[in-house]
């Protein structure tokens, strides 16, 4: 059976500061640093043999201090990247007017091709992302990989698969440098294809971390 890791990138100065990235960037701060080598120490003890990333800067450095501890390559992942924000990127959340909060609730709001303007459908991002989690079916036997991704991204992973539409209200909380485990199963008497072990884990991080929310 395929175990796949998910690991959101250590906390970055936008995440810190209640900005919205997207596709847009910032470095890690000391503390997302810090979590990045705790999550890479959880990830060696947990046998990881390749680490696919998101190409966007904070998962990249993620995702190179995991490599650097468990002696893995990294392959970048275009379709891992954060949902494309549009004209919201780079805005503080609290500054957001009524009508930018009324195009970030249309993601979740229950319309299939709700959007942020010139940003992307929460559809949208879960094809991608299924696509890319697809691919590591094609990985030799006994391959543990571990994917590193963002927040919007793998939260939408995580709801599809467990059956709720990409749109829906998320309820589930992932803080930066979570691990949550998804595995592909062949099963007659629950689902066959990806099942969800653990969600949002953080018993490696030494501090309390921040989810997208930024609590
Ligand atoms: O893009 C962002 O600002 C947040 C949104 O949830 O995601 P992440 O920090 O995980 O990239």
């Amino acid at each position: 059976m395929l175990q796949v890791y998910l690991v959101r990138h250590g906390e970055t100065q936008w995440n810190a500061e209640r900005r919205i990235q997207g596709q847009s960037d910032s470095p890690l701060t000391d503390k997302g640093e810090k979590q990045a080598w705790q999550v890479a120490e959880r990830a060696k003890a947990l046998g990881i043999t390749h680490i696919i990333s998101s190409d966007l800067g904070r998962t990249r450095r993620t995702a190179e201090i995991i490599a650097d501890v468990c002696g893995c390559d990294i392959v970048f992942e275009p379709r891992l990247r954060e949902l494309d924000m549009g004209v919201l990127e780079r805005r503080h959340i609290d500054s957001l007017t009524e009508e930018e909060e009324g195009w970030r609730r249309q993601l979740v709001n229950g319309t299939d091709d709700g959007r942020i303007p010139d940003g992307e459908s929460m559809q949208e991002l879960s094809d991608r992302m299924h696509a890319a989690l697809a691919a590591c079916l094609q990985l030799p036997e006994g391959s543990r990989p571990l994917l590193v991704s963002h927040g919007m991204a793998l939260g939408c992973l995580v709801s599809t698969i467990l059956g709720l539409p990409a749109y829906a209200e998320r309820r589930l909380r992932l803080r930066n440098c979570s691990i949550s485990r998804i595995d592909y199963q062949h099963s007659p008497w629950l689902a066959s294809g990806w099942v969800v072990e653990t969600a949002g884990d953080v018993s490696h991080l030494d501090a309390p971390a921040l989810d997208e929310l930024q609590r």
